[in-house]
């Protein structure tokens, strides 16, 4: 089911600082430990059977929550050891929820921690602010099984970095709203499953923090369905510049643009226009110059830069912009150091190695890197990859997860090229059209029958893909 934008806001650490302090000027801090301890508890039971369990506790909020966890487990009947790894401050409410613990405490657990059922990871959270030294990293190799509260420690909440070390968690449990590094790689690998519970905070408590950072799934975007009033022109027009030499690329961004329900696709070709006539008969190839293209004001979405040459680019790519069209820029339009090249474009679909050649090295993490080359050219930016990033000028980011390893074929960003091109060419915005565009994509993966598909059979899938997407 379609979620509530607000639903999917990821919240960095500090944010979730914000709401937590928000909240508890109505629920006390403890209470709503009470309450996280309790959901995580829940999640436990419900997928494990009875074994021994020996819970890490940290010294901050995080460590409270496993405290309560372990109560409630040995009231479960289940046996329970607890190790601190630090001790709480005094008198904090931490050390309330400490001291309600009666059951064993172990102050070396490095020889239990191999033969436990089960090690609840409480060591740190949202709060985690260095790397993990290595008595904490050589006691959590040793878990097998691992359920992490809020985050796997040594995961940053915002970047998705290790710190060190992190434990592998079989389930994490998180708390109010899913946080950027439970979906940015390397993190991702390392949640396991992530459930998200509600403990008693309101979702008006977002309005004190500014939102920025959201997962990308249905609910990001609206897209257009079928109306009985549809006419080709008013489903989007679709011109993609089709290279002298590589031709395969252009012809499989219009195959995805008809696929996704582009009302008419163009292909201004720079060679010969026979072969692009050949491939499709539901393509239409220019026989006019570029200018005369221009002047159709129904033309108002380009794909430039598929199979396209440096030279290719730099002499079309310069009149797309004078003319004002919406582009959306890939492959060739990457060039060295040459960021300056893409101002003037609407959409970029860069792969880290694309982005790199343009932008330079990432210094912090992806989703910063994406946000500063997104204002820096003033594009809305899809830096692709397996926890693809898309982030607007205006700030705004979405992480991608609804995607497969199958979507890296040759051909597969051409592919996502014409499906963000239709999408504006149906009147989104570029940022909904960039987001929806990224999900489709990975949706028509999902929906390939054989586990290797080709960007053809990617192609078969994106009218079913944009319905769910729709849904
Ligand atoms: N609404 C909620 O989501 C709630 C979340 N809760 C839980 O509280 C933690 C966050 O608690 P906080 O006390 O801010 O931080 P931590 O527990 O993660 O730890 C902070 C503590 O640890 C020190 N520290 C950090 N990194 C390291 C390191 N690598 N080595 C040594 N020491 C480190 C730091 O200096 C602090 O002293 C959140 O994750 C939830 O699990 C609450 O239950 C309330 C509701
Ligand atoms: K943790």
């Amino acid at each position: 089911m379609t979620k509530q934008i607000s639903e999917l806001a990821l919240l960095t650490p500090s944010q979730m600082n914000d709401i937590d302090r928000e909240a508890a000027k109505t629920t006390p801090v403890i209470q709503l430990m009470e309450n996280a301890g309790w959901a995580v508890t829940r999640e436990i039971l419900k997928r494990y059977k009875p074994c021994s369990v020996l819970v890490l506790c940290g010294p901050g909020n995080n460590g409270g929550d496993g405290y309560v966890v372990a109560r409630l487990l040995a009231k479960a009947g289940w046996p329970v050891y607890v190790t601190a790894i630090a001790k709480p401050k005094m008198r904090s409410d931490v050390a309330r929820v400490a001291g309600q613990w009666t059951g064993t405490v172990i102050s070396n657990s490095a020889s239990y921690i191999e033969k436990v059922g089960l090690v609840i990871d409480a060591i740190f959270g949202a709060g985690l602010n260095k790397a993990l030294d290595l008595e904490i990293t050589n006691l959590l190799r040793k878990a097998k099984h691992v359920v992490a509260i809020d985050i796997p420690s040594g995961v940053h909440g915002e970047t998705g970095q290790i710190m060190g070390y992190a434990p592998h968690a079989e389930l994490t449990v998180t708390f109010f709203r899913a946080k950027p590094g439970h979906y940015l790689l390397p993190g991702r690998e390392y949640v396991g499953e992530l459930v998200v519970k509600d403990i008693g905070i309101s979702s008006n408590t977002l309005s004190k923090t500014s939102t920025r950072c959201w997962l990308n799934e249905p609910g990001l975007w609206k897209i257009p369905t079928h109306e009985i009033t549809d006419y080709k022109y008013s489903r989007g027009i679709v011109s993609i510049v089709g290279g002298s030499q590589m031709t395969g690329a252009a012809k499989l961004s219009a195959h995805a643009a008809l696929n996704t329900g582009a009302g008419l696709v163009h292909i201004f070709a720079l060679g010969s226009a026979d072969c692009y006539s050949a491939s499709s008969p539901c393509f239409i190839v220019d026989k006019d110059s570029l200018e005369i293209a221009l002047q159709d004001s129904r033309r108002k979405i380009w794909v430039c830069g598929p199979g396209l040459l440096p030279e290719e680019v730099n002499e079309i790519l310069p009149k797309l912009v004078a003319a004002k069209v919406k582009i959306i820029a890939d492959a060739g339009v990457f060039q060295s150091n040459q960021s300056e090249l893409l101002k003037g474009a609407s959409i970029i679909t860069p792969h880290i190695g694309e982005f790199k050649r343009v932008f330079g090295d990432i210094e912090e993490d992806k989703v910063s890197a994406a946000r500063l080359a997104a204002q820096q050219t003033g594009c809305v930016v899809v830096l692709k990859g397996a926890d693809t990033v898309i982030a607007s000028p205006d700030g705004r980011v979405a992480i991608n997860q609804h995607a497969s390893s199958q979507l890296a074929t040759a051909g597969s960003g051409d592919t996502l090229t014409g499906i963000i091109a239709t999408l504006l060419a149906s009147g989104l915005s570029e940022w909904e059209s960039a987001c929806a565009g990224v999900w489709i994509h990975g949706e028509a993966g999902f929906l390939c029958e054989h586990s290797w598909p080709t960007a053809e059979d990617l192609a078969q899938n994106l009218g079913n893909a944009r319905d769910n997407a729709a849904r």
